[in-house]
Formats: C-alpha cells, structure tokens, sequence
C-alpha cells in the first residue's frame, strides 16, 4: 500500500500481507488461545521480571497506539525465567484496544475478546540491539496481559494523566519513574507459543507470554484511551480504536502453559 499501514478500510490488517508477505507465514500473532488445548508443561520455570523505574525514559503517540519507552543500554529491566532462556531487556510497553469495550484485545481466549491488551517488548541481550534481535527467531519476548472492565486501576492513573501531552501522532512528552511491574497481576500464570510482531513488519521474532490473569480496568479509564487520535496536529482527527490485529492461523503451533 501505497500509504503507510494502519487499522482502517484501505490500510488495515487484511491489507498488510501486500507489503509484508510475512503476514502469511508460519507463525503469525495474536491467536485464539484454547486453554482446554494448551499442554501444561512442567519444564516451565516461573517468571522473572525485574525493572527499574528510573529506566523509564518517556512517553510517544506513535500513530499506531502509544508506547512508553525505557533504557536498554543495561541488563537493568529485565525479564528471565519462563520459557526463555538467558536474558532480556524491556524496551517499552503499549497497549491495544476496541472503540467499545466488546473488543480491543489482540490474543483472544476461547474466542472471547478483551477490551484491552497490554504488551510489554523485550529483547534477546544475546543480539547487540533491538533492531537485530527483532529478526532472529529467539530475539523477542512479550509479555500480554489482558484488561477486563471493572473497578478503576490506580495503577493506570499516571498513564492516563499523559494523554493530554501526546493526543496526536508523533507527540511525545518526559515520563519518568514509572515501575511496569505495577501493571501486572498477582498470578504470573502464562500461556506461551511462538509468534511474531502483530504490527508490520510481522516479524516472527516473538515468544510470546500471555498471562492467565487479567488486570481491572474502568469504562472511565477505557473512554480516556478512545481520546487519543491515530492523526497528527493539524489533520482530520481519527480516533485511535480498533488499533489490534484479530487472530492469526496457528498453523501447527502448540501453546504450552505454565499452570494445571
Ligand atoms: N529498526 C530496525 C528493525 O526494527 C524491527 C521492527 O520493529 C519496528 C517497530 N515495531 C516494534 O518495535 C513492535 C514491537 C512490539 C509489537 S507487538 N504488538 O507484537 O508487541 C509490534 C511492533
Ligand atoms: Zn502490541
């Protein structure tokens, strides 16, 4: 496509296999997770993830969702444990979600639909960046989690106060001690298969970590996400929704999980 990709008509999902033919590959995320068909796998070693909040380096509306991004220049942030082996390093964490609270969610759980999916990028200290790892088949480790509606999350609160300062494409603003750890739930419970970038360029780089157990999130909280515009200063406004890809073939992939 002659225009960047995105999540619209003309430029979204079914669109990108066009320029990135990878999009028909062998191991595509998200999926639809069937828990009564993931194995248990005993192997598994718990997770560990260990960040420092004073790694947080800012807040970005990249177009596509907003991230915020942490220094990676030092094992400081980093995850182990689980199904990967050696160690990896926090890059940023995003999230994904619907323009109604019946959808949002990338991964899916026996077909069920989150309002929203958290996703936080690691990378293989094996590879010397981000970029090279993104490449290679062991370089990603991302952890989801899914939000489902409730009670409002305190926790999401200096997030959300952020929207104001990067409410259009390409604004970004100083976001400083900001522990990701707050984001998780109790249980570290995960599912895990291997996948890929669920955003061009769909690399099948990713294993990915999907957490069991799901963290609150308020319809208030929810309205405050739709109010961030995929659009840059000075165009027509878009309302960033429905920025998730759906499930993806799983091709003979097998999903392991870390709990009976
Ligand atoms: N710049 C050198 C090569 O870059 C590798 C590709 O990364 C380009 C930017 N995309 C991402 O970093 C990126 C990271 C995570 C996810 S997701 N939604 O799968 O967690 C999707 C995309
Ligand atoms: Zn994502």
């Amino acid at each position: 496509m002659s225009h960047g990709w995105g999540y619209g008509a003309n430029n979204g999902p079914e669109k990108w296999g066009k320029d990135f033919p990878v999009a028909n590959g062998r191991r595509q995320s998200p999926i639809n997770i069937v828990p009564n068909e993931a194995q248990y796998d005993s192997t598994l070693k718990s997770l560990k993830l260990k960040y420092d909040p004073s790694n947080t380096k800012g807040i970005l509306n990249n177009g596509h969702s907003f991230q915020v991004d942490y220094e990676d220049d030092a094992n400081s942030s980093i995850l182990t444990g689980g199904p990967i082996s050696g160690t990896y390093r926090l890059k940023q964490f995003h999230f994904h979600w619907g323009a109604s609270n019946d959808r949002g969610s990338e991964h899916t759980v026996n077909g069920i639909k989150s309002p929203c999916e958290l996703h936080l990028v690691h990378w293989n200290t094996k590879y010397p960046s981000f970029g090279e790892a993104a490449s290679q088949p062991d370089g990603l480790a991302v952890v989801g989690v899914f939000l489902k509606i409730s009670a409002a999350n305190p926790r999401l609160q200096k997030v959300l106060d952020a929207f104001d300062s990067i409410k259009t494409k390409g604004k970004q603003t100083v976001f400083a001690n900001f522990d990701p750890k707050t984001l998780l739930p109790d249980s570290l419970d995960f599912w895990t298969y291997a996948g890929s970038l669920t955003t061009p360029p769909l690399l099948e780089s990713v294993s990915w970590i999907v957490l069991k157990e799901p963290i609150n999130v308020s319809r208030t909280q929810m309205a405050r996400f739709r109010g961030l515009l995929f659009t840059g200063e000075g165009e027509a406004p878009c309302c960033m929704v429905d920025n998730y890809r759906p499930p993806q073939p799983l091709k003979g992939r097998q999903v392991r999980a870390s709990f009976k």
